[in-house]
């Protein structure tokens, strides 16, 4: 796992990333939200001992990064798709990484293989698109068969195939007991690739709880109804003391009372229904409504900001949920066995 303990990053007076402690567990998928600005790449440079903290620690199964020995084969990251070197092909490049951290050279076509770059395993990388860019940065992440994984923006570039590819292997490896912490700004796709969200703004925690919780404790959910009797509809509902507002379109929105006890309130009373359906807000508007307060930089049009009559973003950050409620089937125990990855034959090997 990876525990951050009041992390904090000062650059002069900018403040960065300011007293964050959260821990990024193995056996899911953990997104990292927050508005452009927010510390995000900051962070995950500290996590990978690219840049000092000006204080606070990060502590990777343990220890900190440069107590690693031979550290892709602990953590693998994908941070900057284009820091290659464009001369060298993509084979070279991995087999330098290999090289330097005791992998052992067949890992190279293994893992161009799983991103699907093996055709041009020889090609200069200074040819590539940022597509086969990023797929090259997530062979490198793979190269050590690491059990911490951190990705920045890893869709960036990849085609819809692509988009759908990385989620099904995010999933795989948290599914195998990996711990894969992902930050991305494509609401929707993070909505189906994790199943725990960090989020930061203006450097600072704001939430560190799973999707789901995010999403109903930043969002409203209700029940919308359609009946060709509206009006007797609305009578039933009075008399049963919910309150339900009417819309343009002919439905009715319903609060705080769950779809079933409606469903029956209309079968009891013989009305007929044309919809009866719970309504859950998307990721993207609960994420625009927690951070709402936290936006650095403010478009002319379509700025962010929240709906009127909208309660505020909370100034404490969401707690946790017990690890018991960790959700998704991809949880795993802590006698979970690793499962047999990428490289798990020379791994058993080396051990
Ligand atoms: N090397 C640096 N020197 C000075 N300021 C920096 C440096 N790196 C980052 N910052 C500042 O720190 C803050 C956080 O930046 P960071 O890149 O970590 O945010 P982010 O959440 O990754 O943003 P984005 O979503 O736009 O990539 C910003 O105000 C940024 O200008």
């Amino acid at each position: 796992m990876i525990e951050l303990d009041g992390l904090t990053k000062h650059y002069g007076d900018t403040v960065a990333v300011d007293d964050l402690t959260f821990t990024v567990r193995p056996g899911i998928v953990t997104g990292f939200l927050g508005p452009n600005g927010a510390g995000k790449s900051t962070t995950m440079r500290m996590m990978l001992d690219l840049d000092n903290p000006t204080s606070g620690t990060v502590r990777i199964d343990g220890r900190h990064y440069r107590q690693l020995q031979d550290p892709l084969t602990y953590i693998g990251a994908l941070l900057e798709a284009k820091a290659v070197h464009g001369g060298r092909s993509a084979a070279n490049h991995l087999l330098c990484l290999a090289q330097s951290n005791g992998i052992p050279r067949s890992r190279v076509a293994e893992v161009l293989d799983t991103v699907g770059l093996s055709s041009v395993a020889k090609k200069r990388v200074k040819g590539f698109s940022l597509g086969m860019n990023q797929r090259l940065g997530i062979a490198a992440a793979l190269l050590g068969d690491p059990q911490v994984l951190l990705f920045d923006e890893p869709v960036n570039g990849l085609d819809p195939e692509g988009i759908h590819w990385i989620r099904n292997l995010m999933k795989n490896l948290a599914a195998q007991g990996r711990t894969v912490f992902v930050s991305s700004h494509l609401m929707s796709e993070m909505a189906l690739t994790a199943d725990h969200l960090v989020v930061i703004g203006q450097g600072r925690l704001m939430a560190d709880t799973s999707m789901k919780d995010f999403i109903h404790q930043n969002s409203r959910s209700y029940v919308r109804m359609r009946s060709p009797e509206r009006e007797r509809l609305l009578g039933v509902l009075r008399d049963a003391g919910i309150h339900a507002v009417a819309v343009g379109d002919g439905s009715l929105e319903i609060d705080g009372v769950p779809a079933e006890r409606l469903g029956e309130l209309a079968t009891a009373h013989n009305l007929v229904l044309h919809e009866l359906s719970p309504q859950q807000a998307s990721l993207e508007e609960a994420f625009m409504r927690l951070t709402a307060g936290s936006v650095e930089y403010h478009a002319h049009d379509g700025e962010p900001h929240a709906a009127p009559g909208r309660p505020p973003w909370p100034s404490q950050p969401q707690q946790p949920p017990q690890p018991a409620q960790s959700p998704g089937p991809a949880v795993a125990g802590p006698d979970t066995p690793r499962a047999a990855g990428w490289g798990a034959d020379w791994r058993e090997k080396r051990s």
